[in-house]
């Protein structure tokens, strides 16, 4: 056994599987990501193999099964072998307590059904509360981002990321909606038109309370969504 192969058979002992949209309990290292894309790299080759690409000598294909490892291990699927961003929080000094809403985020994501790419984008509201911190705008971009880098199913998606920012940041109210294509519906099987999306929305405490407070994260998501046309 080489000594990456090793780091992986460590790296796999220490760590169940989870599911796809899930992260490891402990972050990779650079070791055993090293050894997770070698490890991968093998896999694809022998992918390859069975769908007859003669990926050792066509020039197209040869450094692509490293090239797929390290595209899912460092950027597909990050968001399962990284840890969460560090939140940057302020104290919400003037008791700002009215709806803030960020947007559009680019959301890019992966199906858990075909691996095959969601794209879209997202809106957060945010209700804070009086005595509490307020979040850093860019924070809530790197939040959608790392979740995002998944198999994911736009569903668990959205509550994973609003379920995440709640518990960061106790807020009294949030809202999280995400509008996206998915290329699995329109790339492939009934070949949908490109425009074909899924929106869907989780809300939080007051937010799911009350309907006035939803109906103005809607009308906010709309205006912004016209503004970056
Ligand atoms: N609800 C939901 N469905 C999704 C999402 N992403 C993909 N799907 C759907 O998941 C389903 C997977 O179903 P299967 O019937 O096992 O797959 P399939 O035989 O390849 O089906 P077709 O896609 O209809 O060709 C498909 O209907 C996809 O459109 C998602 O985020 N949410």
């Amino acid at each position: 056994m080489t000594v990456q192969a090793n780091v992986l058979a460590l790296v796999q002992e220490a760590m169940e599987a989870r599911r796809s949209n899930e992260a490891l309990d402990t972050p990779l290292d650079a070791a055993g990501e090293a050894a997770m894309i070698d490890a991968a790299a093998r896999k694809v080759e022998e992918l390859l193999d069975v769908l007859r690409i003669d990926h050792r000598n066509d020039h197209n294909t040869r450094d692509t099964p490293r090239r797929v490892a390290k595209m899912l291990v460092r950027e597909l699927l990050k968001g399962r072998f990284t840890a969460p961003p560090e939140l940057t929080e302020f104290r919400n000094a003037e008791e700002f307590d009215h709806l803030i809403v960020t947007g559009p985020i680019a959301v890019r994501s992966t199906c858990a059904h075909h691996l095959m790419p969601i794209y879209g984008t997202a809106f957060i509201g945010i209700l804070p509360a009086k005595g509490g911190n307020i979040l850093g705008l860019s924070k809530y971009d790197r939040i959608v981002d790392h979740f995002a880098a998944r198999f994911q199913i736009q569903e668990e998606l959205v509550k994973q990321i609003g379920n995440f920012i709640v518990e960061a940041t106790r807020p009294r109210g949030l809202a999280v909606r995400i509008s996206a294509v998915h290329m699995c519906k329109t790339h492939r099987g009934v070949r949908a038109g490109h425009d074909s999306r899924m929106v869907n929305s989780s809300f939080h405490g007051e937010m799911l309370e009350s309907r006035d407070l939803r109906e103005e994260f809607l009308s906010e998501c709309t205006a912004l969504e016209r503004s970056a046309r």
